[in-house]
């Protein structure tokens, strides 16, 4: 990746050829591919093509995260369990993008500090699946792991990996990308129209718990237009792209050598994550992050240890570079109160400053009678607070939350002030994989969020 006149620092042979040691390691989670060599060309042509991001913003974005680990800043990440290629239109993006944009103004003003924004998109396309088929009405076929893998339609060709998808994946990636940072840097992202948006909200009577946070907001607004703020730079913002760095044969052929520094980066994304099924210290996925300069997410399951934990710290981040890792725990609503706290005492105890974040997403998926994945809004905010609680009684930072959410209508969630019921699923479910966050709902979130952090403060 050439990125200016400076002349190019190359990376040592032996780092290049660690980029490629993954191989030789035990690896889950990846496509049964018909054809090796459609997918070698594919994974070729991506690597001919240019970086989605630049190393510079990688950089920054770590020192951003730096800041959340050291208890200056909170991490809002959030975006669909699995983008789709369909899902790529300026509705949706719009919609999400401004979903995440409205929860971050309510968080920032409660946290009193600066919000990182990050899309859990411009490249969420690849899922790590229970099985590795799903049988219906009699009928076993592959599971769906993602537009980049296959497609969602029950008939075996759809169902067969396809390594087009790879490039079609790249290409969907880099315009959903390019929208991403038109809206936030080309005035969409006005501090004022947002929080206009949240009084949209607030006004609902559904909504009236959360008209006096929204009231204080637009007091303080008042107050800094009164004092002459400078609103021409609150029409931008930064943002962040994100997805669980899953399919080797589109991460590998991401991941360049920064022509700066001579060191790898994968610039498929700012910040990726190893999933909780393909973390394991000795695998695939593991040792290629490890090599890559990235800020890196690890998803932490009830089941994990304090060794566990520590283990994944020395592999990943032996340096312990600030910013450079971050957990983030999916325990579920009913384990995380006793599952979290001695993790957060073993990192603590090891001198180790991750930032951790709550998924409060995955340790609360259930299955309705009728065949809907869901997960109740209350399990959501449920576990949100039993990290809070956790991280008060270590003495440790709840520095963020992770979320699965979109910015349109679905229901797919229960609960909430609109109060979905089981019923009411099928009106709008349209996730392929895991059930979101509707717009309301995360808005409802952000609003339940920032009484915590005004708790904790
Ligand atoms: O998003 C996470 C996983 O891919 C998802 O929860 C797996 O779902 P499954 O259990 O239906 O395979
Ligand atoms: C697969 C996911 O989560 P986890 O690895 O925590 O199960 C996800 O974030 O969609
Ligand atoms: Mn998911």
């Amino acid at each position: 990746m050439v990125v200016s006149a400076e002349p190019n620092i190359a990376a040592d042979a032996s780092v290049i050829a660690g980029l490629d040691y993954w191989r030789e390691l035990p690896i889950k989670q990846q496509p049964q591919w018909p054809n090796a060599v459609a997918v070698a060309a594919a994974s070729a042509k991506i690597a001919s093509y240019p970086p989605l991001v630049f190393a510079g913003e990688v950089d920054t974005l770590r020192d951003r995260l730096a800041a959340a680990a050291q208890g200056h800043a909170f991490l809002l990440q959030g975006g669909d369990c699995a983008e789709t290629f369909a899902g790529a239109n300026a509705e949706q993006i719009r919609n999400r993008v401004k979903t995440v944009l409205q929860m971050a103004v309510v968080l920032t003003y409660a946290a009193e500090m600066p919000v990182i924004k990050m899309g859990r998109m411009a490249g969420q396309f690849a899922k790590p699946r229970s099985s590795d088929n799903e049988t219906r009405d009699g009928v076993t076929l592959p599971a769906y792991r993602g537009d980049i893998v296959n497609g969602y339609d029950f008939t075996p060709e759809s169902r067969e990996a396809n390594p087009e998808r790879l490039v079609q994946g790249y290409n969907t990636a880099v315009a959903t990308l390019n929208l991403i940072r038109a809206f936030t840097q080309g005035g969409f992202a006005d501090l004022r129209e947002v929080h206009n948006w949240n009084r949209g909200f607030t006004s609902n009577p559904a909504n009236a718990r959360y008209e006096r946070l929204a009231g204080e907001i637009d007091r303080a607004i008042k107050f800094m237009s009164a004092c002459g703020a400078d609103f021409e730079a609150l029409k931008r913002t930064e943002f962040f792209v994100s997805h669980e760095a899953l399919l080797m044969d589109y991460e590998r052929p991401m991941t360049r050598i920064d022509s700066r520094t001579g060191t790898p980066y994968n610039t498929s994304a700012h910040f990726v994550w190893i999933g909780e099924r393909t973390r394991d210290l000795d695998g695939a996925h593991v040792d290629f992050l490890s090599r890559v300069r990235n800020p890196l997410g690890v998803k932490l399951g009830p089941g994990t240890s304090g060794d566990d934990a520590l283990r994944l710290i020395d592999k990943l981040d032996p340096n312990r570079e600030p910013g450079r890792l971050t957990f983030i725990t999916r325990m579920g609503a009913g384990k995380i109160r006793d599952a979290l706290p001695p993790l957060l005492e073993a990192v603590k105890a090891s001198g180790a400053t991750p930032l951790w974040i709550t998924d409060p997403m995955h340790g609360n998926g259930m299955t309705t009678p009728n065949g809907y994945k869901t997960r109740r809004f209350d399990d959501v905010v449920d576990e949100v607070k039993g990290f809070f609680e956790a991280h008060r009684a270590v003495g440790t930072f709840p520095g963020g939350i992770h979320v699965e959410l979109t910015g349109d209508d679905v229901t797919e969630c229960l609960g909430g002030s609109e109060m979905l019921d089981e019923n009411s699923l099928a009106t709008r479910y349209e996730s392929l994989c895991d059930p979101r966050l509707n717009h309301k709902q995360s808005l409802e979130l952000a609003f339940l969020v920032a009484e915590e952090l005004g708790r904790s403060k």
